[in-house]
């Protein structure tokens, strides 16, 4: 298989531009490296945040898309984890096992990641994808907007042979990290009250968490009312529009409360309202967690008084898995029944329609589109 593969992608050649459709050229995988046959892929709010250029470190002309799932085509040297045919879910975190990171049962931050390295190419610095002579960058190693993806042998997990791959693509972002930024990091206690910001794919998947911990209130927050209806059939107690009060959200909050929520989310990614999720939290108990991407090169600004009294402000990567291990095992969950995050699928377009998709996603009318290729 060590051929070059022409297929689809979408490909970002600047900010601000729609993602356009183009042949490209997908090069074998390396020593510890994997090819996959990209089958369905979602649309996360964090892949337009890399059209819009709000996503920090990117280089483009980049193919974007990190909420895949496919099968395995063929693998590099030194492969052991995963066969050609396998169904597999790229990893946006990767997980090495060898680092200090993956050695601890605290952090799901694998050191070895394009975190802190250049996000846009493989480990060793080069590209996989090229398109009419141009190098293309990848996303966060797995760039699943493309028929054919290159990823490391550390950013992968087989599944389930018989998991559905147009849904289970969810697990590969946005419900692993909802869902485990409630059971994770907050660690949300029975009969708590929850407060969750922003009911988007990743939001509601934090209202399944809150549900399942067993919280007895649980708070949705939007500007979108649309997403209300949702938010409740998966267990939010009460929905709330900032824009009908007067006064700042966190007042409202605390009035209901009486002292403020025991664990607030902010699932949006604005800094006003990452203080704002802070100050609706009990001042000595509570728990925040921010879980939307700040915006690239944004600072905060916020009474310390906020933290100085107790609150604990805590920030969640992919729900805080330890990916490779857990994704297959939440995966296995999903096909027990255990918890179900189809219901947030609200569109399944072909992967041409793929900007169609993202206008349904700016326009506030889908929850999750799914693409198939
Ligand atoms: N931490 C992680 O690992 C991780 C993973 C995936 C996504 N994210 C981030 O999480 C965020 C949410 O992702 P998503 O895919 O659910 O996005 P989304 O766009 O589907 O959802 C965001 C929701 O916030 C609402 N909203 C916008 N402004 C608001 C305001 N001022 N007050 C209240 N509600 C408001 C919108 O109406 C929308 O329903 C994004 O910033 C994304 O980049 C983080
Ligand atoms: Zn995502
Ligand atoms: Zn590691």
């Amino acid at each position: 298989h060590s051929t070059v593969i022409k297929c689809k992608a979408a490909v970002a050649w600047e900010v601000g531009k729609p993602l356009s459709i183009e042949e490209v050229e997908v090069a074998p995988p390396k020593a510890h490296e994997v090819r996959v046959k990209i089958v369905a892929t979602g649309i996360c709010r964090t892949d337009d945040h890399v059209l819009k250029g709000s996503f920090p470190n990117i280089d483009y002309p980049v193919i974007p898309g990190h909420e895949g799932a496919g099968i395995v085509e063929s693998i590099g040297e030194g492969v052991t984890c995963v066969k050609p045919g396998e169904k597999v879910i790229p990893l946006c975190l990767p997980q090495c096992g060898e680092c200090s990171s993956c050695l601890n049962p605290d952090t799901n931050c694998c050191l070895k990641t394009h975190l802190y390295e250049s996000q846009n190419l493989m480990p060793d610095k080069t590209s996989r994808f090229t398109c009419k002579g141009k190098a293309i960058h990848h996303f966060l190693w797995i760039s699943t907007f493309s028929e054919y993806t290159v990823m490391p042998d550390s950013a992968i997990a087989r599944i389930d042979d018989d998991a559905p791959l147009d849904k289970v693509c969810l697990f590969g972002c946005g419900f692993s990290t909802g869902y485990g930024a409630a059971i994770n990091t907050a660690k949300v206690k029975p009969g708590s009250t929850c407060a969750i910001f922003g009911l988007g794919g990743v939001g509601l998947s934090v209202v399944i968490g809150c549900k399942s911990a067993g919280a007895s209130r649980i708070i949705g927050i939007d500007i979108n009312k649309d997403k209300f209806t949702k938010a409740r059939e998966l267990g939010a107690t009460e929905c709330i529009n900032p824009q009908d009060f007067k006064k700042p959200i966190q007042e409202v909050l605390v009035e209901m409360t009486g002292h403020g929520v025991d664990y607030s989310f902010e699932v949006i990614g604005h800094t006003d309202t990452m203080v704002a999720a802070l100050a609706s939290c009990h001042m000595n108990s509570g728990t925040c967690v921010m879980v939307g991407a700040p915006p690239s090169g944004s600072q905060l600004s916020f009474d310390p008084m906020l933290l100085f009294t107790g609150r604990t402000w805590k920030g969640s990567i992919i729900g805080g898995w330890k990916t490779k291990d857990s994704i297959p095992k939440l995966v296995s969950g999903y096909m027990e029944k255990k918890f179900n995050p189809d219901v947030l699928i609200t569109h399944t377009l072909p992967f041409d329609k793929i900007n169609e998709g993202f206008e349904l996603l700016q326009s506030g009318k889908s929850i999750r589109t799914v693409l198939l290729f």
